[in-house]
């Protein structure tokens, strides 16, 4: 049986008053019957704070009357805007988001998946030389800051990194640990200056494609916003991305048959087509299923938040204007009603059909989704595949594992693992 940590929701309505902490602090604030119940409801002061997990109503926030109900921007300010500057995508109000939005849309263009898988591959077999592997959420850091670097803000494809990334990753690991946004923060300004001294990086999102790959864009990002957006790929990208491979590997860790028929699936994929390519990962619908029900458990984003700009009615009850709605991602993704047995590792199920489109939202919905939703999935896969290839690997005591809020949602201790070299037969061989 698959251990998988979960969050110990110990809330209650009283504690939902604040909406601050309603967003960033779900184990304090959440009561535990939000996993059963659709709307929860917190009038006590001037701001109505609600928890709203009912689906039809979770799509007209977010997708079908999305305009009614903005990002609420407070959440923001006090961390994308503080660390990484005000002219983020992450930071703007509705007017100012949107060309940022079209700037950097062409970077997860499908065009450029090709480049990503194989710079996927290139950074994981580069780390398995560099960093230690068994720490494996520093290990993943490295490979996902890597990827960030070689194809959205930084260096070429084929660039050799001389920024010191084993040190950055695992400098990030600990301070994402203690909760230091602004300790890790600092980690990343390293990076981001280190990528416009070299060059051709700032040019990844000012209309330079490095890969030749990306189709024409009406308005090229300009500084600031060049800067500011450099450090807000980063800062959005590299946690996200590492942590669900991380949690990936750490549950594949725990059931040696999963790993072994996975292993089976993606080395016959890339036999099938010559590579590891995204038609290659096109093949391998375990692996998927895999990375998908890791975000439904384990998905970074606790939470998506917006407001309301009018009176509203919400599952039959009047919400006031000003009003903050707390999207709990965590909570739709383990709720009684949309899961069979919501708390089960069971890749299978997403074999079949889910019960409703808003019951996973690992990447947000909306105007708002991920920019990287689809991308980030070839990445992960490409990455996972190589390291099937490679090793077979076991989990150090996964019932010892807790699952907390930081920014992210993020493990109590070290993740780690024992692994063991295997002979490749994967896309490394037939390279
Ligand atoms: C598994 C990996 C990832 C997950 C689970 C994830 C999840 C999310 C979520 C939930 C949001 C919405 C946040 C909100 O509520 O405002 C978001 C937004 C965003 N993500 Fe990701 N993300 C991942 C990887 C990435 C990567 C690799 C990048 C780019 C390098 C990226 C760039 C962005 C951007 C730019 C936005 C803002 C979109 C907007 O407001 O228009 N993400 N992501």
């Amino acid at each position: 049986m698959i251990h998988v940590p979960k969050l110990n929701l110990r809330g209650s309505e009283a504690t939902l008053r604040s909406a601050v902490k309603a967003c960033r602090l779900p184990e304090q604030t959440w009561p535990v019957d939000i996993l059963h119940r659709r709307l929860c409801v917190s009038q006590r002061t001037s701001r109505t704070v609600v928890l709203l997990a009912d689906p039809a109503e979770v799509s007209r926030v977010l997708v079908e009357s999305e305009k009614q109900f903005p990002k609420w921007m407070p959440i923001y300010r006090h961390s994308a805007a503080r660390e990484t500057g005000t002219g983020t995508i992450f930071a703007s109000t509705d007017a100012d988001w949107a060309p940022l939005r079209r700037a950097i849309k062409p970077l997860f263009h499908s065009s450029r998946w090709s480049l990503l898988v194989d710079v996927a591959r290139h950074a994981t077999l580069d780390a398995t030389t560099t960093c230690n592997p068994v720490n494996i959420e520093a290990f993943f850091t490295a490979i996902s800051v890597d990827v960030i670097m070689r194809t959205l803000v930084g260096d070429d494809a084929d660039a050799t990194a001389d920024y010191h990334l084993a040190a950055i990753a695992q400098g990030l690991v600990e301070k994402q640990h203690a909760g230091d946004l602004h300790g890790a923060m600092q980690h990343i300004h390293e990076l981001a200056t280190t990528c416009t001294s070299r060059g051709p990086g700032a040019a990844a999102i000012s209309g330079v494609d490095m890969a030749g790959a990306l189709p024409p864009r009406p308005r090229p990002m300009q500084e600031p916003f060049l800067a500011d957006n450099r450090l807000a790929l980063l800062y959005a990208g590299q946690e996200t991305t590492a942590l669900t491979m991380s949690w990936c590997f750490w549950i594949l860790g725990q059931d040696e048959e999963l790993q072994s028929r996975l292993r089976s699936e993606t080395r016959d994929a890339q036999a099938a087509t010559g590579s590891l390519s995204p038609e290659a990962i096109g093949k391998m619908p375990r692996l998927m299923a895999v990375l998908r029900e890791t975000l439904r458990l384990l998905s970074p984003s606790s939470a998506t938040v917006r407001c309301t700009t009018q009176d509203e009615t919400l599952c039959g009850q009047a919400i006031p204007a000003n009003s903050v709605i707390v999207v709990p991602i965590y909570a739709i993704h383990r709720h009684r009603d949309l899961w069979d047995q919501p708390d089960t590792f069971d890749a299978e199920r997403f074999l079949r059909p889910i019960k409703h489109p808003m019951a996973y939202l690992p990447f947000a919905a909306g105007r708002h989704t991920c920019s990287a939703a689809r991308s980030v999935m070839y990445e992960m896969a490409a990455v996972l595949a190589t390291m099937l290839d490679r090793f077979e690997w076991v989990t150090h005591a996964p019932e010892d594992m807790g699952l907390t809020n930081k920014l992210v949602l993020s493990p109590t201790s070290e993740m780690k693992v024992t692994l063991n070299a295997l002979e490749p037969r994967g896309a490394a061989v037939i390279a």
